[in-house]
């Protein structure tokens, strides 16, 4: 895989106009794009079909939580609008997870990546305490990673902190997507557990989510460019 394909772009957009101003900027061959709860509320499926008649592959990051039927049918509506890859959250459990599983075997090797949400990388050890969880954010992401890996899923949303460990307890084909990922000197906003792209391609990131540091950054081209140096030195 080449270091510029890790990148998937967050396109966190009030405006579809200013969405679309930056894609058009933008290489499917060298990135990806994520579309998020912000702007499939505002544009919808639509907007994800727009961009993939522009030749990106999109990840839907949705995030679904619900019972296992509801969520096995929202992935299904996932697969169906063509996404290269969705998400769930690891907290719904084994049976909900194994329900989106298996709504998408009739897409044979056409499925989308499945994958699910561990430990937000906004969160700190006291806010796992407040939620009753008396584990380190690693050993809470552990648990949920392995319960995802077990009902088949193709791999997790987790911070690069984690990474190491996951790679070592389930193997390379484990698929880690990660947000929380700030060049050196960058604001973090409101991620806690974060890594710079070289510092997560290192410790064998699959994929890198970033936002901010390209969406607000004054001109987000030559952000995404000294990432993706950034990422090719490494
Ligand atoms: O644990 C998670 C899961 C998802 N996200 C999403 O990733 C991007 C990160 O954007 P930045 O601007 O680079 O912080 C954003 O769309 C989140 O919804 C996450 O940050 N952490």
């Amino acid at each position: 895989m080449s270091c510029q394909t890790r990148v998937v772009v967050a396109l966190d957009f009030e405006q579809k106009a200013a969405a679309l101003n930056l894609v058009s900027q933008l290489d499917p061959a060298l990135c990806r794009l994520k579309v998020g709860k912000e702007m499939f509320t505002h544009f919808g499926p639509q907007f994800v079909q727009e961009l993939q008649q522009r030749r990106f592959e999109v990840f839907l990051d949705l995030k679904f939580h619900d019972i296992p039927n509801t969520v096995a049918k929202a992935v299904k509506a996932a697969a169906d609008l063509g996404v290269w890859m969705v998400n769930v959250h690891a907290s719904g459990g084994s049976k909900m997870m194994g329900a989106a599983k298996e709504s998408l075997v009739s897409y044979g090797t056409d499925k989308p990546y499945l994958i699910a949400v561990t430990v937000l990388t906004s969160m700190e050890q006291s806010d796992l305490t407040e939620l009753g969880i008396n584990l380190t954010p690693e050993q809470q992401v552990l648990k949920l990673a392995a319960l995802t890996k077990n009902a088949g899923l193709d791999g997790v949303v987790c911070s690069a902190q984690e990474a190491t460990l996951l790679k070592q307890q389930f193997g390379n084909a484990f698929c880690l997507v990660t947000p929380g990922i700030r060049p050196a000197n960058a604001s973090q906003d409101d991620q806690k557990r974060v890594m710079t792209p070289a510092q997560a391609l290192a410790v064998g990131v699959d994929y890198m989510v970033i936002g901010r540091p390209i969406t607000k950054a004054a001109k987000p081209l030559d952000a995404l460019d000294a990432i993706v140096r950034e990422l090719a030195n490494a």
